[in-house]
């Protein structure tokens, strides 16, 4: 199996370029992970406290299980991936059946800050996109999809998510064996991508 990790900062474009690599590409060949799965379960909280919570911290995120998960995938076993609610700040009771594919991507702000996830990627790609154009996207999708109000969305985004950022998740760059510029959609990357992935799915 050929782990790709795709890390990068909030609204930065992970989820569309994952979507742009894999159209186009056979689906039971390539299957996909999210960290936003991975979150703690926060069910001990209220919805009030949950809303508080730091998601941009690494220890919001259940790197241990992610591990398991990863590990079993990659002995050629299936995984439950458990389904996270955005609304509910928290992972519901639900699990979709993930299967050990030829490729699996990892996408997520944080997969490349954990030491023992990032030595599990065989290809780490980080998309950047700069802070203003983020934070654009950012905002238009925590007012209209996921129920924050514009003052909220912007506390957050100096208070927790800038500062996370900077600390956690800008300096995984350095990792990267391919930086993808994403302020404007980005195809000639994204093919080069979606080679690589082919070429391995044309081996054995
Ligand atoms: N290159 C781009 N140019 C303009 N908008 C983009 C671009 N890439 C992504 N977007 C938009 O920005 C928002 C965040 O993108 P998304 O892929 O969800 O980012 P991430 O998964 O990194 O948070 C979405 O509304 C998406 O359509
Ligand atoms: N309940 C939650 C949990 C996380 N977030 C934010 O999601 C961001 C990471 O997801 P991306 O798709 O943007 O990579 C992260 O910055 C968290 O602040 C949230 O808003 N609510």
């Amino acid at each position: 199996m050929l782990i790709i990790g795709i890390a990068g900062g909030t609204g930065c474009g992970k989820t569309t370029v994952v979507n742009q690599i894999i159209n186009e590409l056979p689906n039971q060949e390539v299957g996909v992970i999210s960290q936003d799965s991975y979150y703690n379960d926060l069910s001990h909280l209220t919805l009030e406290e949950r809303r508080r919570t730091n998601f941009d911290h690494p220890n919001s995120i259940d790197f241990k299980l992610l591990e398991h998960h990863l590990t079993a995938l990659k002995s050629g076993k299936s995984i439950e991936q458990p389904v996270y609610s955005f609304l509910e700040c928290n992972r519901t009771d639900k699990t979709v059946p993930t299967h050990p594919t030829k490729v699996m991507i990892v996408e997520g702000i944080l997969i490349m800050a954990n030491p023992e996830i990032r030595k599990m990627f065989d290809i780490k790609i980080f998309v950047h996109a700069d802070s203003d154009e983020r934070l654009i996207r950012r905002v238009k999708r925590d007012v209209n999809e996921r129920g924050w109000n514009l003052d909220e969305t912007l506390e957050k985004y100096q208070t927790v998510i800038k500062p996370m950022h900077d600390q956690f998740i800008e300096p995984t760059k350095e990792y990267a064996d391919i930086i993808i510029p994403n302020n404007k959609y980005n195809t000639v990357a994204v093919d080069i991508v979606r080679s690589i992935i082919n070429e391995r799915l044309a081996e054995n």
